[in-house]
């Protein structure tokens, strides 16, 4: 099989439960090779998109295509190449981790040797522990391991680090980044934006079952006036009291036309552009002419965060 091909090829998906439109003319791609995340809150599609993929469920309209094959209709041939790590693990509760391992990679005709896996995911103390006495971190990376086991081109993660204290996280991170050292494509969902600014090669974001944005981080946190670093700064401001209205165009207008302002909710907004002194300076001072007292005022860097505020209004962590 070509290694032109693209990893995955989503094309104008859709999906329903019942009335409920889960997945509305979805349309994207995964380059191989690389770790793409696909972004969005709670509900978006994100498991739907996945699991089409993954050749659980059929399309409802549009078409799938893994590795360049269909994967309901081509499940046999596909099944050898994917490695999937399930939301929740996908281990039975009774069984120790080496054991459920084992029994993964005896499914796969060349399997990686399962004990340098489970040292290399720290994964050796636990080996004897039943699957339900793992602590949660532990039975991701079980999970990741399950996934990986059979040399798979490429590898569905749901949620990779959901539930994770940041030190499993960031454990959790470098493995994924391992795997994509050796050659696999990564394909995980979150809704951390910082996960996916960490990690990803290529970020899809998307909302009630769209794509609202795709792009490297940079690409998508780069704005009109960046800095440096490729990155645009923000300026966040927080009132005490709600905004007049009118405010976001009042203070663009002040600030003027190399700046975006976009009002987070009554009282909070955030300015992005050139984020200096001068700006800063006529931000106080617009909010003194306009009779807004300012709860605080801090410089950033517009992240994802930003972007998908900017993008649909809202906040993007649940
Ligand atoms: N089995 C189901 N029956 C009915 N509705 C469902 C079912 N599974 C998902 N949905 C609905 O479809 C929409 C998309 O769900 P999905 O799980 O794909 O989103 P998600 O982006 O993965 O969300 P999360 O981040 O919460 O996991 C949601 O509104 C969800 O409530």
């Amino acid at each position: 099989m070509s290694t032109d091909v693209p990893a995955v090829e989503v094309d104008g998906l859709v999906m329903r439960y019942g009335d409920k439109v889960a997945v509305d003319g979805l349309s994207l791609t995964v380059g191989r090779q690389t770790i793409t995340a696909v972004l969005g809150p709670n509900g978006a599609g994100k498991t739907t998109t996945l699991e089409t993929c993954e050749g659980y469920r059929s399309p409802q309209g549009g078409s799938v295509r893994v590795l360049g094959l269909d994967p309901r209709r081509q499940r046999r041939d596909l099944l050898p190449r994917i490695g999937v790590m399930l939301q929740g693990g996908g281990a039975w509760s009774g069984v120790r981790a080496m054991e459920m391992l084992r029994h993964v990679s005896r499914l796969h005709a060349d399997p990686l040797d399962i004990d340098m896996l489970a040292e290399r995911l720290g994964l050796g103390d636990c080996g004897r522990t039943p699957y339900r006495r793992l602590s949660g971190g532990q039975q991701q990376r079980l999970g990741l391991a399950m996934a990986v086991v059979g040399r798979p081109e490429i590898i569905f993660v749901d949620e990779p680090t959901a539930g994770m204290d940041p030190q499993a996280r960031r454990a959790t991170w470098e493995l994924l980044e391992e795997v994509r050292a050796d050659g696999v494509t990564v394909v995980l969902t979150t809704h951390y934006m910082d996960e996916a600014e960490r990690l990803a090669d290529h970020i899809h974001i998307i909302d009630h079952g769209r794509l609202i944005a795709s792009g490297t981080p940079l690409e998508l946190t780069r704005g009109a006036r960046a800095g440096e670093d490729g990155r645009a700064a923000t300026i966040r401001l927080v009132v005490t009291r709600p905004f007049p209205p009118g405010a976001p165009q009042s203070l663009r207008h002040t600030l003027g036309q190399h700046t975006e302002v976009t009002q987070l909710d009554e009282l909070s907004l955030v300015v992005t552009g050139p984020a200096d002194a001068s700006t800063l300076a006529r931000v106080s001072g617009w909010c003194e002419e306009n009779d807004v007292l300012p709860e605080s005022l801090a410089l950033g860097q517009r992240n994802l965060e930003d972007v998908f505020l900017e993008l649909t209004g809202r906040e993007l962590a649940p």
